[in-house]
């Protein structure tokens, strides 16, 4: 199997400067370390390891079935590895105490694939979950807070009083976020977040996320099939194929890989990825006002 883009990196460096290099480096937000999973029976990843750095946003893809999701709920703690360990913000997960986990679940939000709101609960009860959960914050700050990011997602106060139902799915989403984002976290994580969105829908959404990432300085690793979506957010990718990780770097670096998945998944999409193009895109994307939350 091929090496990642960040071991080929690495290993021209002298040993002495990558002592050096090592020591000064902040710890990763997130660390993957030779996990292999089996679930059913069924063998999903090899020997998969990975860092997510404090403040990028690393994009997982892969084809259907590679266990990108998997992956996301072993960072999440939703599974346990059969191999090797996942340790997120510090916190070593799997075997650790159930109050250590829920220490750490508060320093993150998620946003699911479907938006998993409770369609009894308004709008406004969704996103207060989390802080109700608390049990220790009085109403009108509850009530302040889950206005402020009914907002801050470009929604309406008034929209806190619909049921779910009664939501388009680009609001749903930002309900979603609104509620993966209410406890404040450090890092956010995103399956398929642009999935079931139309085109507009879609570009006004990461706009969103762009905007949110920077004001609230956040570490995100996203689930994405959307090639639009990477190359508006990521700075690296991991790529999953064949149970193994088979690339893990810059977006720049891997859409130049010769593997057939990588080909065909960016095909015609190459030199979007060239530093310029890339960045006039960002540019373009982040100065394009974002009125309305359809
Ligand atoms: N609890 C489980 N028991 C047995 N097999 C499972 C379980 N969860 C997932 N799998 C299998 O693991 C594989 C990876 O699933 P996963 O959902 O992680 O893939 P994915 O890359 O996210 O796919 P997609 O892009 O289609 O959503 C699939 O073959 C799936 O059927």
């Amino acid at each position: 199997m091929s090496g990642t883009c960040e071991d080929v990196r690495g290993s021209g460096a002298a040993p002495a400067v990558a002592a050096s290099v090592a020591s000064e480096a902040p710890a990763p937000v997130i660390s993957v370390r030779h996990v292999g999973t089996v679930l059913g029976g069924v063998r999903i990843h090899k020997d998969i390891s990975l860092d997510v750095k404090a403040g990028e946003v690393l994009g997982i893809i892969g084809g259907s079935g590679s266990g990108k999701t998997t992956l996301l709920r072993l960072m999440l703690g939703l599974e346990r590895p059969s191999e090797g360990e996942v340790l997120v913000l510090g916190q070593r997960l799997g075997n650790c105490e159930a109050s250590d986990l829920a220490r750490v679940r508060h320093r993150w939000g998620v946003l699911f694939q479907q938006g998993a709101l409770f369609s009894a609960l308004t709008v406004f009860d969704n996103i207060a979950l989390p802080l109700r959960e608390l049990k220790s914050l009085p109403k009108d700050l509850i009530a302040e807070l889950v206005m402020q990011k009914l907002v801050q997602v470009g929604l309406k106060p008034e929209d806190g009083a619909k049921m779910p139902a009664e939501l388009s799915g680009g609001m749903i989403k930002r309900v979603s976020l609104a509620r993966a984002l209410i406890m404040d976290p450090q890092l956010l994580f995103l399956d398929e977040p642009t999935a079931g969105l139309d085109p507009a829908s879609s570009k006004r959404f990461v706009q969103l996320i762009e905007s949110l990432k920077r004001e609230m300085d956040l570490t995100v690793v996203m689930v994405t099939h959307d090639v639009d979506t990477l190359f508006a957010l990521v700075d690296r990718i991991a790529v999953l194929a064949d149970q193994h990780l088979i690339a893990h770097g810059p977006l720049e670096q891997v859409v130049q890989m010769q593997h057939p998945f990588i080909r065909n998944f960016f095909l015609g999409h190459v030199q979007r990825c060239a530093e310029e193009s890339l960045r006039s895109y960002r540019d373009a994307l982040s100065h394009q006002d974002d009125p309305q939350p359809a």
